[in-house]
């Protein structure tokens, strides 16, 4: 396979690397995903992470695998390992769909080659439209505020929501962002904020409490989030902590846009009840580890509540940026998102 880069994926020298997400930004490690074992546990441990990388890193594995002549049917059974590796974020299932197409072709190696560089060539182009689209609803001097991490460390491209953000700061409307540092595993505090850093963006990084005083006082224009998961009546699940700026938003009367690619899309899940949510470990909650070693500050025996994910109902969402425009509250209540 040719040698290809995004901000967090490399494949060089027919195998396929990771850009380290734990370890940002302190430290740019770059760690072999040579087996299917090395990517499953990276995706668990989210050094990758992001619904579209995932779903991503996943296709490009497998075709390197059957580059290196893995058996068919030893591929067919790595695909379903990977397609089990996060339970949340759909973009990995639709990618290993397709796939699992080309995996049933005769030259199966070609087409598993062609269908991974097409899904990361796709996304890559999904980013830039759903930019387009999005910054189409920035008003000039908003004060935005996002959450997690939706930028080309998540993506294949610019990002989703944070790439609607820089484009519409490349067009001079952007006067400030507001990076929620997003608990526990602190995607925003650690990516976000290097990202925006990279990209000379003015930002100031809060925890996530502070969000609902900002919008008391006025200074927040809107709110833009990413997606892992969108069901067919509009419901969508994504980090933690997401809801509850939605509720805040619709209280404080602030648009709520969700910005993410038609791969992010569940027609076949009714709504967001039927959204399976990830539970990840207590030592996430009950302190931090990072690049610098880890510091629990719970007691030993604490018992831990700790989704990886929320779901924010249709209706408290102002509008769904994909790559194909925006999605109106009309439009899903009419079920564009439908079957
Ligand atoms: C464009 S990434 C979408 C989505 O993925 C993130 O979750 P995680 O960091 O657990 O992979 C977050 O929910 C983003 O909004």
């Amino acid at each position: 396979m040719q040698t290809l880069r995004t901000t967090s994926l490399e494949v060089r020298d027919n195998q396929l690397w990771i850009l380290d997400q734990q370890a940002l930004p302190q430290q740019q490690n770059w760690l072999p995903a040579h087996t299917v074992a090395q990517l499953v546990d990276h995706i668990h441990a989210l050094r990758v992470r992001g619904a579209p990388l995932i779903g991503l890193s996943a296709s490009l594995l497998l075709a390197l695998l059957g580059e290196q002549g893995v058996a068919r049917s030893a591929l067919a059974e790595a695909l379903e390992v990977l397609r089990a590796a996060r339970p949340t974020a759909v973009n990995l299932m639709n990618n290993l769909d397709r796939m699992k197409i080309a995996l049933a072709e005769s030259d199966h190696v070609t087409a598993l080659s062609a269908e991974a560089l097409r899904l990361v060539a796709e996304d890559k182009l999904l980013c830039d439209n759903i930019a387009r689209a999005g910054s189409a609803l920035v008003k000039p001097g908003s004060q935005l505020l996002t959450h997690c991490n939706t930028g080309g460390l998540a993506t294949a491209g610019v990002g989703t929501a944070l790439g609607v953000i820089a484009h519409a700061h490349q067009q001079g409307l952007v006067s400030n962002v507001w990076v929620d540092e997003t608990r526990p595993l602190l995607q925003g505090g650690r990516l976000t904020a290097w990202e925006l850093g990279e990209l000379n963006i003015p930002y100031q990084l809060i925890t996530d409490s502070m969000a609902a005083s900002l919008m008391a006082r006025g200074v927040v224009d809107a709110i833009w989030v990413g997606a892992d998961r969108i069901a067919a009546n509009g419901d969508v699940a994504n980090k933690i902590g997401t809801y509850s700026l939605a509720v805040l938003a619709h209280y404080h009367g602030i648009p709520f846009y969700v910005a993410a690619p038609h791969t992010t899309l569940d027609r076949l899940c009714p709504n967001g009840d039927a959204i399976p949510i990830e539970q990840r470990a207590a030592s996430e909650v009950t302190g931090v580890s990072g690049s610098f070693g880890s510091v629990q500050w719970a007691p030993e025996n604490a018992a831990v509540y700790n989704p990886a994910f929320d779901v924010t109902p249709a209706d408290l969402i102002s509008g769904w940026v994909l790559d194909t425009g925006v999605v109106t509250p009309e439009q899903v209540k009419e079920g564009i998102f439908q079957p």
